[in-house]
């Protein structure tokens, strides 16, 4: 095995040098990117949109489960995310990470070289960030800045009466994905010899540890001249999210409990632990799919996604926000997804 070397060998600088050695920027708008007190953007004549979000030990990752690789992975991904739910482009980022002395050089290589292949897939530069020592657990606090062409932004706020409700990929999979990681650290933990069973669960393991940000559909919708008139992305579980797209659009809505998209995966890994699939879907967070509404009329265009279900409409804000069975029934949903306190 070859040596590890203590953060103490390389210091501050010369692991912030060693950031800076393997970043490559590709964006027209990134003047100066790490060495300075701040970068220097020069963006277009568009608009910017700006988003944060942190990622600490213990609450979004357990490093027995999670390599640091899929973790820096993940945190540029949920950044990016959050560009997506805007409509727009991620065009850089900056990180900041708080480590405790005991961590080695390889250890933070590992947490970069996922980052820096998120930038890549993504297309965004890492222009700066800052580091500090921590004495609870590792941090990662990502701000990710992205530009959209004036007025094409997509608000919360903009969803109307009578849209359709859409929703990408599928989702209660990066819940289940979890469950099964935590079983397996609780059997391992047991007995060490055990090795995890996680065969059968490959893809929705996958969607915990590895989420992607959908870009992808970004750039079809756009393709297929569709505007979403409000968009989120599920990070704390549907029903949540169309909570906020609702109470901020002054409207309701009803969602159709068969035209929930799950995965096979899920639906096994539900029923093997006893969980109810559709709460799982409602619930489970982290899915970091995109939730957005179209008018009517679009729906020609949208019929021809592959990856995009229609799960309902918007209705008028006093039929409130409701999860219709197979028969017609509708129920009041609650949103009972993650919150932090
Ligand atoms: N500590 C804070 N100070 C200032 N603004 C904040 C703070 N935390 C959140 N916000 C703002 O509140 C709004 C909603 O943020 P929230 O974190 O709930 O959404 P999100 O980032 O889409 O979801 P998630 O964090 O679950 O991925 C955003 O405008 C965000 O910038
Ligand atoms: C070890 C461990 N414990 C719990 C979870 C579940 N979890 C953490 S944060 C979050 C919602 C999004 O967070 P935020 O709102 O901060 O973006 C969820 C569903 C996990 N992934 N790993
Ligand atoms: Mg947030």
């Amino acid at each position: 095995m070859s040596e590890l070397t203590p953060l103490s060998e390389v210091g501050e600088f010369g692991l912030i040098r060693r950031i800076k050695e393997k970043v490559v920027l590709q964006h027209p708008s990134t003047i100066k990117g790490i060495g300075d007190d701040a970068a220097v953007l020069e963006p277009e004549e568009k608009q910017l949109v700006v988003t944060s979000d942190m990622l600490l030990e213990g609450i979004h990752f357990d490093l027995t489960f999670c390599p640091l690789k899929h973790l820096g992975y993940k945190a540029v991904a949920v950044n990016v995310s959050d560009i997506a739910a805007m409509n727009a482009k991620p065009t850089q980022i900056t990180v900041n990470i708080a480590v405790g002395a005991r961590y080695t050089v390889e250890a933070i290589d590992e947490l970069y070289e996922g980052i820096r292949l998120a930038c890549e897939n993504y297309k965004v530069d890492l222009v700066g960030g800052d580091t500090t020592s921590s004495r609870t657990g590792l941090v990662i606090s990502i701000t990710a800045i992205g530009e959209v062409a004036k007025g094409e932004a997509a608000m919360r706020s903009g969803a109307k009466v009578n849209d359709l409700i859409c929703l990408t990929g599928d989702i209660g999979s990066a819940y289940m994905g979890l469950q099964v990681l935590e079983r397996e650290k609780q059997a391992f933990m047991a007995d060490p010899e055990m090795q995890p069973q996680l065969d059968k669960y490959e893809y929705i393991v996958g969607r915990q540890l590895k989420p992607e940000a959908r870009m992808d559909v970004i750039y079809e919708l756009k393709e297929f001249g569709i505007k979403p008139t409000a968009m989120i992305d599920v990070s704390d579980g549907l029903a949540s999210e169309l909570m906020h797209i609702c109470s901020q659009s002054g409207v309701g809505a009803t969602i159709y409990r068969e035209n929930l998209p799950a995965d096979n995966q899920m639906l096994e890994a539900a029923m093997e632990f006893n969980l109810d699939p559709v709460m799982c879907m409602l619930n489970g967070g982290e899915d970091y799919e995109l939730l957005f509404t179209i008018p009517l009329e679009d729906y020609e265009k949208i019929k021809n996604l592959p990856d995009v279900s229609l799960i309902g409409k918007i209705t008028e804000a006093s039929e409130g926000v409701n999860l219709a069975n197979k028969h017609g029934q509708a129920f009041p949903l609650k949103a009972q997804g993650w919150t932090h306190f």
